[in-house]
């Protein structure tokens, strides 16, 4: 099978995408990012496909979290632990109190370009391109912060390597062994309640370990846990760079990490995106707002995954808790009815962002929660499988979404308001949707 070209991708037309300046520069970018080690092995995105064929047929649940926005500073190991203790906590809550195998997917090392929807940002009258992600451009409001400079897709690639070393590390190297789930949350089990019900798990895994161990289990079992990257492929550059034919299936991959999904910006049926992405055999998702027609699904469907692989497509609803109820079911519905088989997973963030009145972008934990509720109504009264939840998410102790247990408020958010662009869920409130989930889920 063979790919677009860079040329016949921009000629089709992309929405969200960089301006160059320096044509010169861009393509000696992109000739870089070319010669470079793939960041992921197309097995792996296989070995992925595959689990998430388990999620189409119900049999899995798929967790996907991370940064709204990967940034370069962030690329620490501190960073990267946080960010995968508080994925591998849920991970265990939602399988635990489910009994659902969990499919692990951060949204991390690659997660670092922004659709916006405006292209200038104003503030005091001064007027400049819009942050669009450390991938394009930088955050610092001034003239040549802003400009867009496609040396930073050589760095995402630097700081996608360095951020999946680190995930590799921390889940085969023993941090991600079931025993040691204690000592992820030992700091945070003292003053949360959620860490209470966290610890009353662990006590109970603890005697069910015991067990297996008394009966002869290899606790080797335990020691590692399988975890993928994904990120959204917007910048054509970057994407195309990465996109390589696998020696031994001679299909095209996007070797930039293991999932990558569509935007609702950028889901065009007839755009540069859908093009490339229906050329890549890696597992794909399309964000869904709330405007999506079952014929544009449909449709999308047909292009993405023709010869229609299990596994291959997972639709993303981010629909807003006051829509979910009255959207959803007439999509999933005609959808299933065409026959087309794919993991439904909730997004319960894009679709319930508001602006508080100090002006941080914010999400009110309800909202999330009730976003969620409304996807499993929707899919139990169908008898379709809700399949997974598609998060924002910090390890950090933020304070950037309202409400949850420690009742953030309004007056609290500018205290560790660190997003560059969406809010996330704290460390506490990620845990606490989990045992939310965790229950809509066992029921
Ligand atoms: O994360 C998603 C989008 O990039 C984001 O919601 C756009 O935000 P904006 O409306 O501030 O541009
Ligand atoms: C931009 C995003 O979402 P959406 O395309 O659903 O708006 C995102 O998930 O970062």
């Amino acid at each position: 099978m063979s790919i677009p070209s860079l040329d016949d991708l921009r000629a089709i037309g992309a929405a969200q995408q960089p301006t160059y300046a320096d044509v010169a520069a861009r393509d000696a970018a992109v000739e870089t990012l070319r010669k470079m080690p793939p960041l992921v092995f197309a097995g792996e995105c296989d070995d992925l496909r595959e689990r998430l064929a388990a999620v189409s047929r119900g049999e899995a649940f798929l967790l996907q979290g991370g940064d709204c926005a990967e940034t370069f500073e962030g690329v620490t190991a501190e960073n990267v632990r946080n960010k995968l203790r508080v994925l591998l906590s849920m991970a265990v809550v939602l399988t635990y109190a489910a009994s659902v195998p969990v499919v692990k997917v951060g949204r991390l090392a690659g997660q670092y370009a922004k659709p916006r929807s405006s292209d200038t940002e104003t503030r005091d009258g001064v007027t400049l391109p819009a942050y669009r992600g450390d991938a394009v451009n930088g955050f610092d409001f001034t003239p040549e912060s802003r400009v867009h400079d496609p040396q930073r897709l050589v760095d995402v690639y630097h700081a996608s390597s360095a951020t999946l070393n680190l995930a590799r590390a921390f889940t085969t190297g023993g941090y991600a062994d079931l025993r040691q789930m204690h000592a992820w949350n030992t700091d945070f089990v003292k003053r949360s309640p959620v860490g209470v019900s966290y610890e009353r798990i662990g006590a109970e895994i603890d005697r069910a370990l015991a067990f297996m161990d008394a009966i002869g289990v290899d606790p080797d079992e335990f020691h590692s846990v399988d975890f993928y990257s994904s990120h959204e492929a917007l910048i054509l550059e970057y994407e195309h760079a990465l996109t390589r034919i696998d020696s031994r299936t001679e299909l095209p991959y996007d070797v930039s990490g293991h999932f990558v999904w569509i935007g609702e910006r950028t889901r065009q049926l007839d755009g540069a995106h859908v093009e490339l992405l229906s050329h890549i055999a890696n597992p794909i998702g399309v964000k869904l707002g709330p405007t999506t027609t079952p014929d544009d699904a449909i449709a999308l469907y047909e292009k993405l995954n023709p010869e229609r692989v299990p596994g291959r497509i997972t639709f993303v609803t981010r629909f807003g808790a006051g829509k979910i109820r009255d959207l959803l079911p007439h999509l999933v519905e005609k959808v299933t009815a065409a026959g087309v088989e794919v993991a439904w997973v909730c997004d319960p963030m894009h679709g319930n962002t508001f602006e508080a009145e100090s002006g941080y972008k914010t999400r009110e934990f309800d909202d999330v929660v009730d976003e969620v509720r409304g996807f499993f109504e929707v899919h139990h009264s169908l008898g379709t499988w809700p399949g997974g939840l598609h998060v924002e998410l910090t390890g950090d102790d933020v304070t950037e979404c309202v409400g949850g247990g420690a009742k953030l408020s309004a007056a609290d958010l500018s205290h560790r308001y660190e997003t560059l662009c969406d809010p996330r869920l704290n460390r506490e409130q990620s845990l606490e949707l989990a045992f939310l989930v965790a229950e809509m889920l066992s029921k």
